[in-house]
């Protein structure tokens, strides 16, 4: 199976741009207003490849605002959420809160979470199942840091955070999860990993999940890289067979970079 512009993905193509701490609440509505209009200019095809934007917190009201008023095709979701409902979890965001505010899903165990916060592999999977509970597909983030990539052990470690992360999942769960590869030392570093490297983790994800689920399910999870991901760079990553989409950092908040990297495939035709 090849990538190709005439569409044969297997899976829908997922681009999403996650905003981390940037854009306060009146920015991040200009910020989508503009990736709106330049994918409409551009006459996106929303069904050909899925966008979608990860907001602070304090955005998603505005974002769900204007998505609703504008019949935006985009699609959104938090950066985090608790692993509880609700309760005296000072600071916490329940996915039912999510749920409310019409995210399509949640980002779980991202690198910047696992290392500034402390997240446990534990945790991780007690976040990945109240996402599910609140009917918010997570997408499970996993990747390794450099000194394991140095010393070689980068698929054995990804594949230690994935069966974590998904265990006790049932099979239609883990067909709808998404899973994020995002190589802690390409993260806003302007290091990619090659479009081999993501190849390759991706088609171990996909053969460890196949191992613990079934090829159906394996077969239907989508995979994203994300790690420096640039408007010049995204088709080279997106022709791996393994590789459904883009999680973009830093360019995402270009809104004319991040719809180029929306339209990678029209890169494939003219590169
Ligand atoms: O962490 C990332 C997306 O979640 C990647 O960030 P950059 O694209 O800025 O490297």
């Amino acid at each position: 199976m090849t990538t190709s512009a005439n569409g044969n993905f297997v899976r829908k193509p997922f681009i999403a741009g996650n905003w981390k701490m940037n854009m306060d609440h009146v920015q991040g509505i200009t910020l989508l207003q503009k990736l709106a209009w330049t994918l409409s200019d551009a006459k996106h095809d929303y069904n050909r490849v899925e966008v979608a934007v990860f907001p602070p917190f304090t955005d998603l009201r505005g974002v769900q605002t204007l998505v609703q008023g504008d019949e935006l095709d985009i699609v959104y979701g938090g950066q985090d959420l608790s692993q509880f409902d609700s309760g005296a979890y000072t600071g916490d965001i329940s996915g039912q809160f999510l749920s409310k505010l019409g995210c399509s899903y949640v980002l779980v165990g991202h690198s910047e979470r696992r290392t500034i916060h402390n997240e446990s592999d534990e945790v991780l999977n007690a976040k990945v199942k109240a996402a599910f509970r609140h009917e918010v597909t997570p997408v499970l983030c996993v990747g390794e840091g450099l000194e394991i990539r140095q010393a070689g052990t980068h698929v054995e470690h990804t594949l230690a955070q994935l069966r974590a992360g998904v265990d006790g999942l049932t099979d239609e769960q883990a067909a709808d999860l998404v899973v994020a590869y995002e190589p802690v030392w390409a993260i806003g570093t302007g290091e990619v990993a090659g479009p081999e490297d993501a190849q390759e983790m991706c088609a171990a994800i996909r053969a460890e999940l196949a191992v613990l689920f079934n090829d159906a399910v394996a077969a239907k999870t989508r995979l994203l890289y994300g790690g420096s991901v640039k408007a010049n760079n995204a088709a080279a990553i997106m022709a791996g067979s393994d590789v459904d989409g883009l999680l973009v950092g830093g360019a995402s908040l270009d809104p004319a970079e991040f719809a180029n990297i929306v339209r990678f495939e029209s890169h494939l035709v003219t590169d």
